[in-house]
């Protein structure tokens, strides 16, 4: 069933929560929060994002706040730390924000660093997490295939759970894991799962060994359980640097599946200054609970979005809505 705009109009609220420090380029997260009958949800698709990607989003905010109930199959989900582009000395301050998490997520290949960065921040980690912890990295697709090699082999010697989207397309990453299996180190993929018209053409060309399943861009947990369910892949259930609310969907999303052998990056409410609960979905123990979420209508207000930016959210919703 879906509401009418009118019905996600009633309740919604816009907030700008300010990130520790940046993260995907930016410092601000912003998102808007609806009230269904199932409990509160989250519409956060980036801001650049189109109508038509941003509507997939709102089809899974509605799914979470409106859809069947998922089934809760584990109370708690592990999650990794995920681990900034910040220099070395930073490194500690982030991991001391996820207490009890064994797996690291390290980005990597940014724009404004080097190879020799990356290599320090993935040492340094290394360093504190101790020889059984494991480290995965993720460069988001801004490697070629000879920087992924030249990087794969750099970074092999800190022991690498796997890497993920080393490169941009399918293409490149058969071709990529094709050249780096000798080395024992998986490819996971994530934005060619979750920003492709088709989420399982990267199964199904063999170009990835895990898939990185996000509910919001997926269109929501059911939608994402289906996807997940006919990829025959193993999984690792991340956020969107959501709100402790879209963390609650993905928290959800992971309860659900009958096989999680990784530790899932849904640690991320430690990234953010400011949550719009009093309860965040904060790692505890390496692992985050999986409930529903109550907010604080004093956080709502505190963290509101200027009203500009709340009209803007508006308008896109309704734009979304009708695309639906
Ligand atoms: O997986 C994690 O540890 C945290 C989530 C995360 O890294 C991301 C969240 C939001 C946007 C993405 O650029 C980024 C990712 O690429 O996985
Ligand atoms: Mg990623």
């Amino acid at each position: 069933m879906t509401p009418t705009l009118a019905e996600l109009l009633d309740t919604a609220r816009v907030v700008a929560l300010p990130l520790r420090q940046r993260f995907r380029g930016i410092d601000t997260r912003e998102a808007m929060l609806i009230e269904g009958p199932n409990g509160w949800t989250e519409f956060s698709p980036f801001t650049e994002y189109d109508d038509a990607e941003a509507a997939t989003w709102l089809a899974a905010a509605i799914d979470f706040g409106w859809g069947p109930l998922p089934a809760v199959m584990r109370p708690t989900v592990r999650v990794n730390a995920t681990m900034p582009v910040v220099e070395p000395a930073r490194v500690a301050d982030v991991l001391a924000r996820f207490p009890g998490c064994r797996t690291v997520k390290v980005k990597v290949a940014d724009p404004g660093s080097t190879l020799a960065d990356d290599v320090a921040r993935v040492a340094k980690v290394r360093e504190l997490l101790g020889p059984d912890g494991r480290i995965r990295v993720d460069a988001n697709g801004a490697w070629t295939i000879d920087e992924a090699e030249r990087a794969v082999h750099a970074l092999a010697e800190y022991d690498l759970e796997y890497v993920e989207q080393p490169c941009a397309s399918v293409d490149e990453l058969v071709e990529i894991r094709r050249r780096i299996r000798h080395k024992g180190i998986p490819v996971a993929a994530d934005e060619s799962v979750r920003k492709a018209a088709d989420p399982l053409a990267v199964a199904r060309a063999g170009a990835a060994d895990l898939l990185v399943i996000k509910a919001q861009p997926l269109g929501g947990v059911t939608a994402a359980s289906r996807i997940v369910a006919e990829a025959g892949l193993p999984v690792v259930v991340s956020s969107a640097l959501d709100t402790s609310i879209g963390l609650s969907m993905g928290a959800h999303l992971a309860a659900g599946l009958p096989e999680l052998d990784y530790d899932c990056g849904l640690g991320t409410a430690a990234l953010l200054a400011a949550d719009v609960t009093d309860a965040p979905l904060l790692p505890e123990g390496g692992a985050i609970q999986v409930r529903r979420i109550e907010v604080s209508g004093e956080l709502l207000d505190r963290w509101a979005a200027p009203v500009d930016r709340a009209g803007w959210w508006r308008e896109r919703l309704a734009r979304c809505h009708a695309l639906l």
